[in-house]
Parts: structure tokens; C-alpha cells; sequence
């Protein structure tokens, strides 16, 4: 069985599958002094807490924050014995090449977004993740990653007004009743959730003018659900989308010989 683990900057999430289907989905919060016995245990628990029979033999690794892979490497070669295959490291092929500016690194969840977005829908898609960023990820008709938009995240907008603004409180996101504010609290939630409403469709169809061929626009990420609630903005909603990305690119390097 497969160990799929997503690094996020903010959240880390290890994904189980069999094959067929994700036998579960377990979260924590990235830290990059977390050691590969704290993995085992926080992941040993839950397992056992679910019930989970998992046999894994191979991990794969996006990680977005680079100083967390040593670690994560040493879970996998104590616990499980093997060597994981770590996405944007030369060793781990994609299906096709990015293609981008020379000496630009894109980033692994990025990559998996393409990847998978290309196994589900064919090319000419634009992903739309919400993380930490808020990234659009353009995959051409041949299911290359071909680059894309880095927004700073919902939840970064909030926390940047709370700590640049002594008078304004921290929000939690959610769409507001009116966008007209009559209070701070509404008055942020409006900017927040109208503003990026905004962004979200001016960005896709500046992306769209730009690419020149009909798209597919894929939500993901926590908070591509409460988007879509405001307005219609994807084709489809996807929340496994990154980790589907990093089966097939598993399949993939396991075809090659990897
Ligand atoms: N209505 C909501 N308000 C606030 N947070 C939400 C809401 N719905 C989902 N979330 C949060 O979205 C997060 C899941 O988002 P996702 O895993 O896509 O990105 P992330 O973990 O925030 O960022 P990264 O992947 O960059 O670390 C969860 O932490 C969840 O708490
Ligand atoms: C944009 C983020 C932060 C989104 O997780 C990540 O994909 C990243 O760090 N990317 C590196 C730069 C790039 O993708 O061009
Ligand atoms: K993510």
C-alpha cells in the first residue's frame, strides 16, 4: 500500500491507498522540527484509533516546505523500510515535463495538481487550489504544468489585516450576509470573501483570454466549497486533487523501474 503525504506550508496530510480508493486522511499541522518518531506516533495512533489495516510498502512525498523532507524521509525508511520517491527531485519522473522559465521550481503540489487534473479531465485545465496561497495551475493539452498564478491565501489576507491593523480583529472566513459591512467584523468578511470572489473570476478570465482554447476550471483546497457557494466559479470541485496527483505519479515511476 501506498503512503501518500502532502506538506503543505500550513498543514501536512498523510493519505492511505490501496490501490483503489484512500482508506483514510489524517492532518496535522506542519512543523518542521517534527521528528520521524513524532510521525509515527501522532500516524500510529489514529490508524489504530480507525481501525486501519495498512501494509505500506511505498511513500511518496509533496512537500512544499523543503526542510521537513529529511524527516519524512527517516519515518519512511524506519517504519516502513523503504526510500520515498520526493516530487521535483530528479529521481521522481512526471508523465511530461514542466515547462517554465529555466531554473524555476515549481512547486510539488503544484506539479500533482497537474498530473492529476491531466488523469481526470484531460489538458487545457486550470486548477484553482486554496492553501496557504492561492494558486491556479494551468495544465496544457499534452498535461504539462505550464505555470500559472501564486495569490496570497485567504487565510493569510485575514491574519495580514489582523496584525498590520491594531483595530482589527481576527476573522474567521465565511460569506457575509451583505457586502455592504455595518460592522468591522462584516465589513472584513466582505473584503475578504467579495474580494477574492473577484480575483478568483478576473484571474480565470484573464487566464482563459490569455491561453486562447476552451478550459476546465477545477476548485480545490478547504475553501473551494464556500467560494463556490457565492458565485459559480469552477466546472468541478475536487478535494483529493493532490493526492490523486501523487498515485498516479507513484504508478508512474513504478512503471519506469523507479
Ligand atoms: N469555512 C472555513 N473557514 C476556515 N477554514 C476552513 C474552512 N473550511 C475549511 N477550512 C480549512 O481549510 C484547510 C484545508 O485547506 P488545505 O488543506 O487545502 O490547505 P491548507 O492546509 O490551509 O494549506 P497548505 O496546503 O498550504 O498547508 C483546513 O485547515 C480547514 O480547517
Ligand atoms: C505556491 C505554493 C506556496 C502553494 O503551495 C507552492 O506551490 C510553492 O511553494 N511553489 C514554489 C514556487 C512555484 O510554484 O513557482
Ligand atoms: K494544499
Amino acid at each position: 500500500m501506498l503512503l501518500a503525504i502532502d506538506c503543505g506550508n500550513t498543514n501536512t496530510v498523510f493519505s492511505i491507498w490501496d490501490g483503489e480508493k484512500f482508506l483514510c486522511t489524517l492532518r496535522t499541522s506542519t512543523h518542521h522540527a517534527r521528528t520521524a518518531d513524532a510521525y509515527f506516533t501522532w500516524y500510529s495512533t489514529l490508524i489504530n484509533h480507525y481501525g486501519i489495516k495498512a501494509d505500506i510498502t511505498d511513500v511518496i512525498i509533496s512537500s512544499t516546505v523543503p526542510r521537513v523532507v529529511f524527516n519524512l524521509r527517516v519515518f519512511a525508511d524506519r517504519f516502513f523500510g523503504c526510500r520515498p520517491l520526493v516530487v521535483g527531485k530528479p529521481e521522481c519522473k512526471l508523465p511530461v515535463a514542466p515547462r517554465v522559465d529555466e531554473g524555476t521550481q515549481p512547486g510539488p503540489d503544484r506539479l500533482a495538481n497537474a498530473v492529476a487534473a491531466f488523469d481526470r479531465h484531460g489538458g487545457n485545465v486550470v486548477v484553482v487550489d486554496f492553501g496557504t496561497a492561492t494558486n491556479f495551475d494551468v495544465v496544457a493539452e499534452d498535461g504539462a504544468y505550464v505555470g500559472g498564478v501564486i495569490a496570497p491565501g485567504v487565510n493569510l489576507s485575514l491574519e495580514a489585516l489582523h496584525s498590520g491593523a491594531a483595530a482589527l480583529p481576527h476573522v474567521d472566513i465565511s460569506q457575509p450576509e451583505k457586502v455592504i459591512g455595518t460592522n468591522t467584523v462584516g465589513c472584513i468578511q466582505s473584503g475578504v470573501f467579495w474580494g477574492y470572489t473577484g480575483l478568483i473570476e478576473g484571474i480565470i478570465a484573464r487566464v482563459k483570454a490569455e491561453y486562447g482554447s476552451p478550459m476546465k476550471v477545477v476548485g480545490t483546497g478547504g475553501l473551494a466549497p464556500l467560494f463556490e457557494q457565492g458565485d459559480h466559479l469552477f466546472d468541478t470541485i475536487e478535494d483529493d486533487l493532490t493526492m490523486h496527483g501523487l498515485t498516479v505519479i507513484h504508478d508512474y515511476n513504478k512503471e519506469q523501474g523507479a
